[in-house]
């Protein structure tokens, strides 16, 4: 078949299950193909990363080898809806194949830009699923330290659909720290903290909270709060100083609950930035009608189920009523 010479020079371990196919995307550590496990014929995205990148000398260190297996192991016990799970990792010499959920919808990068901008109870919608999946994250200690709309995919083709955030975690240790990605990439929505330090600071959740402020200036207004193309101030100084408006043009329609969640989350000093469990409990967030929908996306089958309270009493109705059956028959 068309692959087949491509899947030769894969390792036996990953072509025994699966057949790779075309390229979904390729992302700063790697590429992603479409894989079909044999058999099923279920479809997974394989992210392919080369662990070359940080091996000194042609030999990987090992407590980095072993720190990728350690991140990869907990990302893997990991279980939100809203997050990309991971089915399963092979662990080569030089690459590592991490087997991960396949979604069809796309980048929310590429529906913002096809969009434009979303109208402000779909971004409501989306941006609630984002943090839901970060507040799961944070609680359980993990920093995703890389959002953004590459990183968050969407599960249908309407607007009105299943997020998903992946990449998270897996960028500290698998792109030689993100230290060195953290500067190479334009810093579009990294927190001023990073700049100020230059990275010498301690990673915080709270970096994740700059930018999904960030993400969601950008779900509402369709353009970024900071870009290099200002001349009067480059990007960094955009970012430490905490230079961004809401002109009047684009921000005329959308509520003032938004905007101040937008600043809240876009606060320059990370101790006074609101947290995510915070964000959750945001007033923007008050909307019966927004969270339905999002529960109905994140746990469909929950639809229509006897509450467990009923499950209960009907089963000790029942149980006590045949007991005490036997008990008189006795
Ligand atoms: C990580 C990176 C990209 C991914 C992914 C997991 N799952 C999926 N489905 C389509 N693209 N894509």
């Amino acid at each position: 078949d068309l692959y087949s010479n491509e899947n030769k020079d894969l390792p036996e371990e990953l072509t025994e299950k699966y057949t790779l196919t075309r390229v979904l995307g390729r992302g700063a550590c790697g590429e992603v193909r479409l894989a079909f496990a044999k058999g099923s014929c279920e479809k997974f995205a394989c992210k392919i990363v080369s662990k070359k990148k940080f091996s000194v000398g042609g030999n990987t260190p090992i407590s980095m080898a072993s720190q990728v297996m350690g991140e990869v192991k907990i990302l893997k016990a990991l279980k939100h809806p809203c997050i990309i799970k991971i089915e399963e990792v092979i662990d080569t010499k030089d690459v590592l194949y991490i087997v991960l959920e396949l979604v069809d919808g796309g980048e929310l990068f590429d529906r913002v830009v096809s969009v434009n901008q979303f109208s402000e109870p779909v971004a409501k919608l989306l941006f609630y699923q984002m943090v839901s999946a970060i507040k799961y994250l944070h609680d359980q200690n993990i920093t995703h330290r890389d959002l953004k709309p590459e990183n968050i995919l969407l599960c249908g083709e309407n607007n009105e659909t299943l997020v998903k955030v992946t990449d998270f975690g897996l960028s500290k240790f698998v792109d030689g720290g993100s230290l060195m990605k953290t500067f190479c990439g334009t810093p579009t929505y990294l927190a001023p903290e990073i700049l100020v330090t230059a990275g010498s600071g301690t990673y915080t959740k709270a970096i994740d909270n700059w930018s999904l402020g960030v993400i969601l200036f950008i779900l509402l207004s369709g353009y970024p709060p900071f870009s290099d193309e200002r001349k009067d101030m480059d990007l960094p100084k955009q970012i430490m100083g905490g230079h961004y408006d809401f002109p009047k043009k684009y921000w005329d329609n959308i509520s003032e609950q938004a905007i101040d969640l937008i600043k809240k989350l876009m606060t320059t000093d990370p101790k006074k930035r609101i947290t995510i469990n915070d964000a959750i409990q945001h007033p923007w967030f008050k909307d019966d009608e927004m969270k339905t929908k999002a529960n109905k996306l994140m746990y469909p089958q929950a639809d229509g189920m006897v509450p467990p309270i009923l499950v209960w009493l009907l089963y000790t109705l029942l149980t006590n009523e045949f007991y005490c059956s036997e008990k008189i028959a006795e």
